[in-house]
Order: structure tokens, then C-alpha cells, then sequence
């Protein structure tokens, strides 16, 4: 097998603002074909640490490269293998959503026939003659993916994308994602919606106080913190039971095999939503 291609790394990463250390000593890389979930508590050094990858702010100290460029010494022809999702998405308003993807499709040299696969894919092929600014807010955000992933890029920073959405928009979404990563390409996304992060990461980095404090695949993370074992019952009367993992629950739950007595039997590790609470101390957003 040939190794995957690391097309993010950063490299003792810290930076300040005036006395205030934002960003302390981030180490982190992204292979083709992966999505890393950046999870952190609001302040924690999310945006910073994208604007530092993608050359918009300089570190105080550490270096971080960028399809092997110094993120520094980033040039065209590497902005033009990234894409970017962020609050300043550059859409034009007043045209439509047709015209503003042909626009970008002119000045990146993509092809036509992509428009309209990509309106396809994201569900805006029957909106494609409105203008930007009467689209609701989830057409908006697909329009900005769309813009974003138009050229193809071989890195995408995804910036919440799909805060705010409803569930079948962000499935659509979430499904662009995973085509897009099977392709091979690297994307790096900030999220605080931590079921969007399990079930869509492939490995992810809790960052907290400009640290990253827990880093694996959302599943290690959790098992990390799977310290009271325990099971989850529900008995043939509905009643919901939790035991812990012993051997005089090992000798019940046979005796309710036996019987025939319960319906359903789980185990209660945490999910990623209970560590990210344990590790920050704070609540989701
Ligand atoms: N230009 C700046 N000057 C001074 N402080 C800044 C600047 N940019 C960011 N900060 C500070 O750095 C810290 C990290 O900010 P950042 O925007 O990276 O957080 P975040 O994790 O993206 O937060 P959120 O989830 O709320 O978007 C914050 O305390 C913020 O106030």
C-alpha cells in the first residue's frame, strides 16, 4: 500500500496577541483522502489556527506548510488547490447563483458541464436562476461549499458548515464531504456539533487554551474516557436499567437471557459530546 500524502502539518505552532497566547504548541498533520474534525470551546484558537495554515496570519513561532509550501510563502499556484469555507465567502449578491459559480469557473479555469454537476450534488439545480441574496440560509451555505469545491481542490478548511442547517441539508452536506474525501482530498473542518464529528471524522484534535489536548479517531478518543463500564437494559416492562460491568450483573443478565426478560442491551461508553465536556470543562455552544 502506498502511504497517504500529509497535505497539512503543523509544526510547534504558537502565536500571541500582544501577552495573550492564543495558540501554545500545535503539532498536527492531515493526509490526502482524511477529514480532521478541530473541535474546541469558542476562543479556544479554532479560525487562528486555519488563518495560519492558509497564510492569512503569521505565527509567532513554528512553522506550518501547506501541500508541502510554507503557509508563509504561500503562492498561486497553491491557493488554487484550496478551497476555503468561512464567514467571508466572497458570493455577489445580486447575481445568481448560476452567474456566481460561472464567474469563479471563468477565473479558475473550470469547466462548465462541473457547474452543473455541482449544483446537482448540492441540491441547487432547481434554484440556479435565483439570486444569492433570496436564497435561505442552508442554500447560501451549500452555494459557498459549492464555490469553494468548484476547482477541486486537493485541501478544503471548513469553517462550521453546517451550523444551523436542517437535517437533510447537513446529510447532504455531510455526503458531499465524504465523496469529496474519497477522492482524496484533505479537509479540515472546525464543528461544534460533535455527533457531525464522530460520524464524520476521521481522526479528530481537541484543542483547549490553544493546546491540543486529545487527538485520535473520534472512537479511540471515547474509549479513552470509557472509565465506569457499564450496561445500558431495557427490561420487557420498559423499565430502563443501568448496571455495572461485574460479575454479579454478568450472572443477572444471563439469568434475564434465560427468562427472556429484557429487549435491548447496550453498553454506555461516553460519547465525544461527555469528553469534550470532561477535558474543556465547558459546555457545547
Ligand atoms: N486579531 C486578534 N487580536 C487579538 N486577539 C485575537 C485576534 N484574533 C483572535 N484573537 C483571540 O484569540 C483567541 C482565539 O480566537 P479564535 O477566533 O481563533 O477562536 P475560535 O476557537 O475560532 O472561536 P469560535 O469558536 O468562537 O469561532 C480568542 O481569545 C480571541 O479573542
Amino acid at each position: 500500500m502506498t502511504e497517504k500524502k500529509v497535505l497539512i502539518r503543523l509544526d510547534h505552532i504558537a502565536k500571541s496577541f500582544g501577552s495573550y497566547q492564543a495558540l501554545k504548541d500545535i503539532n498536527i498533520s492531515v493526509h490526502e483522502g482524511e477529514i480532521l474534525g478541530f473541535l474546541g470551546p469558542s476562543g479556544s484558537g479554532k479560525t487562528t489556527t486555519i488563518k495560519i495554515i492558509t497564510g492569512q496570519l503569521k505565527p509567532t513561532s513554528g512553522e506550518a506548510f501547506v501541500l508541502g509550501k510554507k503557509s508563509t510563502e504561500i503562492n498561486e499556484l497553491v491557493y488554487e488547490q484550496i478551497g476555503i469555507v468561512s464567514d467571508n465567502s466572497g458570493i455577489y449578491e445580486k447575481l445568481t447563483v448560476y452567474d456566481n459559480l460561472r464567474y469563479f469557473a471563468k477565473i479558475l479555469a473550470v469547466k462548465k458541464e462541473r457547474i452543473d454537476e455541482l449544483l446537482k450534488i448540492v441540491g441547487l439545480y432547481e434554484h440556479k436562476d435565483k439570486p444569492a441574496e433570496k436564497l435561505s440560509k442552508g442554500q447560501g451555505q451549500r452555494l459557498v461549499l459549492a464555490r469553494a469545491v468548484l476547482h477541486n481542490p486537493k485541501v478544503l478548511f471548513l469553517d462550521e458548515p453546517t451550523s444551523g442547517l436542517d437535517p437533510t441539508t447537513a446529510m447532504a452536506i455531510h455526503q458531499l464531504l465524504i465523496s469529496l474525501k474519497e477522492n482524496g482530498m484533505a479537509i479540515f473542518l472546525t464543528t461544534h456539533n460533535m455527533e457531525e464529528a464522530t460520524k464524520l471524522c476521521d481522526h479528530v484534535a481537541l484543542l483547549n487554551e490553544g493546546n491540543i489536548v486529545e487527538f485520535g479517531t473520534p472512537k479511540e478518543i471515547c474509549l479513552r474516557y470509557n472509565e465506569d463500564k457499564q450496561f445500558r437494559l431495557v427490561l420487557n416492562n420498559q423499565e430502563e436499567i443501568t448496571l455495572p460491568a461485574n460479575a454479579a450483573t454478568a450472572e443477572q443478565i444471563k439469568e434475564w437471557i434465560v427468562n427472556d426478560t429484557f429487549e435491548t442491551i447496550h453498553t454506555c461508553e461516553p460519547t465525544l459530546e461527555h469528553v469534550f465536556v470532561k477535558v474543556t470543562g465547558k459546555e457545547l455552544r
